[in-house]
C-alpha cells in the first residue's frame, strides 16, 4: 500500500503514574471515583500534562455510499447518505445538536458519496462515487483505499492544527453496518450470524438476508482476506477507511481518540491491526445496541463508558460521553488533597 502507516509513540507512563498518585491523595476514599480515576490518569498521560483538559474537541463525520446497498441490506434507501450530509451542515442532525451542546468543532467530510454535494461547506475528499458491490468485486481499488485513508489522515491533521485535545470520528453511509460486519468477520474470524444485526431497523428476515450477503462476500474474497489493508480494500467503505486513517494519524499526533459505535469500532480494530501501538490512544464511548458491537469491543479489550441503547452512529455516542470525560478531568484537576484540606486519614 502506498499510504504509510504512521509510527505511534506510547502515552507518557511517568505522567500516568503521577496522576494515579494524585488520585490517591485527593479527599475521597481510595478508589471511590471508580473508572473516572483511571480515565483522568490516561488522559493526563496522553496529553502529557498533570492537568488534562477537554475544552477543544474536534468531530469529523465521514460520509460515503456503498455498492452493497443494492442487495437490500438496509431499512433505508442509499439517497439518505447524501440527504443527511445536508442536515449535518444545516445543524439539525443528532450530531449537529450534540456538537453544539459540547462546544465541539464539527466538520463533514465527503469521502465518496454517490453524487458530490457542491458548495455546502462539506470537505471534498472523495475517493470515488460510492464503493463497488463487494458481493461481486473488491469494494475499492488500492488507490481508492489509500485516498480514503489519506482523507481521514488529513482530517486528523486539521484537528491537530486546531489544537484538539480529543478527536471524535463519526460516519454516515447507508449499508455501512453490512460493510462493518463483513470487515469484523474477516478480522475476528467469526461468522456473519455473530456480527450482523438490524442496523437502521431490519426485521428478522432482513438480518438473515444480510448474513447471506456477507457470507457470499466472504466466500468470494476467501483467501485474499489475509491482511488488514486488503480486508479493508475488499470489504470496506470509504468512510470506514477514512476513520481508520484518522484514528492512526490522531494517535501518531498524540491526540486521544474517543471511539463511537459499531462502525467506528470496526475502524478502530482495523487501525490496531495495522499499528498495534495506537490502541493506547483509544477510549470507547459506548456500547451500541447493534449486537455485533460487543464482540468487536472484546477483540480490542475496550470497556465502553456508557450503554444507553443508542444505535445511530454519526459520532453521536462519543459526543454524549464527552461530559463524563470532562467530569473526570475536573475532579482530577480541582479536588483538594487530604494535606491541603487538613482532613485526616489520607
Ligand atoms: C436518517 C438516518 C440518519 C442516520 N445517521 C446515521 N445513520 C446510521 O445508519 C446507517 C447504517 O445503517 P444501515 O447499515 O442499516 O444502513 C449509517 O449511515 C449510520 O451512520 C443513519 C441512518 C438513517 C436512516
Ligand atoms: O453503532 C453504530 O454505530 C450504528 C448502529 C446502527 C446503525 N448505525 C450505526
Amino acid at each position: 500500500m502506498s499510504w504509510i502507516v504512521p509510527d505511534v509513540a506510547p502515552p507518557r507512563s511517568e505522567t500516568f503514574r503521577r496522576a494515579l498518585q494524585r488520585q490517591a491523595e485527593l479527599t475521597k476514599p481510595a478508589g471511590s471515583l471508580g473508572r473516572l480515576e483511571d480515565l483522568a490518569a490516561r488522559l493526563a498521560a496522553m496529553q502529557g500534562s498533570g492537568r488534562p483538559s477537554l475544552e477543544r474537541v474536534w468531530i469529523s463525520v465521514f460520509a460515503a455510499d456503498h455498492g452493497v446497498a443494492e442487495e437490500g441490506v438496509s431499512a433505508y434507501p442509499p439517497s439518505v447518505t447524501r440527504e443527511m450530509c445536508r442536515v449535518f451542515v444545516a445543524g439539525g442532525a443528532a450530531i449537529s445538536v450534540l456538537a453544539r451542546q459540547i462546544g465541539a468543532v464539527l466538520e463533514v467530510v465527503d469521502a465518496g458519496i454517490a453524487e458530490p454535494l457542491a458548495g455546502l461547506g462539506v470537505v471534498d475528499a472523495r475517493a470515488g462515487s460510492g464503493t463497488a458491490n463487494f458481493t461481486r468485486a473488491a469494494a475499492m481499488s488500492e488507490a481508492q483505499r489509500d485516498r480514503a485513508l489519506a482523507a481521514g489522515a488529513e482530517a486528523a491533521s486539521r484537528a491537530r492544527r486546531y489544537g484538539a485535545q480529543l478527536f471524535i470520528g463519526g460516519e454516515m453511509g447507508i449499508a455501512n453496518t453490512t460493510s462493518a460486519a463483513a470487515l469484523a468477520c474477516a478480522l475476528v474470524g467469526v461468522g456473519p450470524e455473530r456480527l450482523a444485526g438490524p442496523g437502521t431497523g431490519l426485521d428478522g428476515a432482513g438480518v438473515r438476508r444480510k448474513c447471506e450477503v456477507i457470507g457470499t462476500a466472504l466466500r468470494l474474497h476467501g483467501e485474499a482476506l489475509r491482511d488488514p489493508a486488503e480486508i479493508l480494500r475488499r470489504l470496506g467503505g470509504f468512510e470506514i477507511a477514512a476513520l481508520t486513517g484518522a484514528y492512526l494519524t490522531a494517535a501518531a499526533a498524540s491526540i486521544p481518540v474517543l471511539v463511537d459505535g459499531f462502525i467506528a469500532t470496526v475502524a478502530a480494530l482495523l487501525a490496531v491491526r495495522m499499528q498495534p501501538a495506537c490502541a493506547d490512544w483509544f477510549l470507547y464511548a459506548h456500547r451500541s445496541a447493534e449486537p455485533g458491537h460487543r464482540l468487536v469491543l472484546e477483540a480490542l479489550g475496550g470497556e465502553p463508558l456508557i450503554d444507553l441503547g443508542m444505535r445511530l452512529g454519526e459520532g453521536s455516542g462519543a459526543a454524549v460521553a464527552v461530559p463524563l470525560l470532562r467530569a473526570a478531568c475536573a475532579l482530577h484537576n480541582e479536588m483538594v488533597t487530604f494535606t491541603e484540606a487538613g482532613v485526616s486519614g489520607g
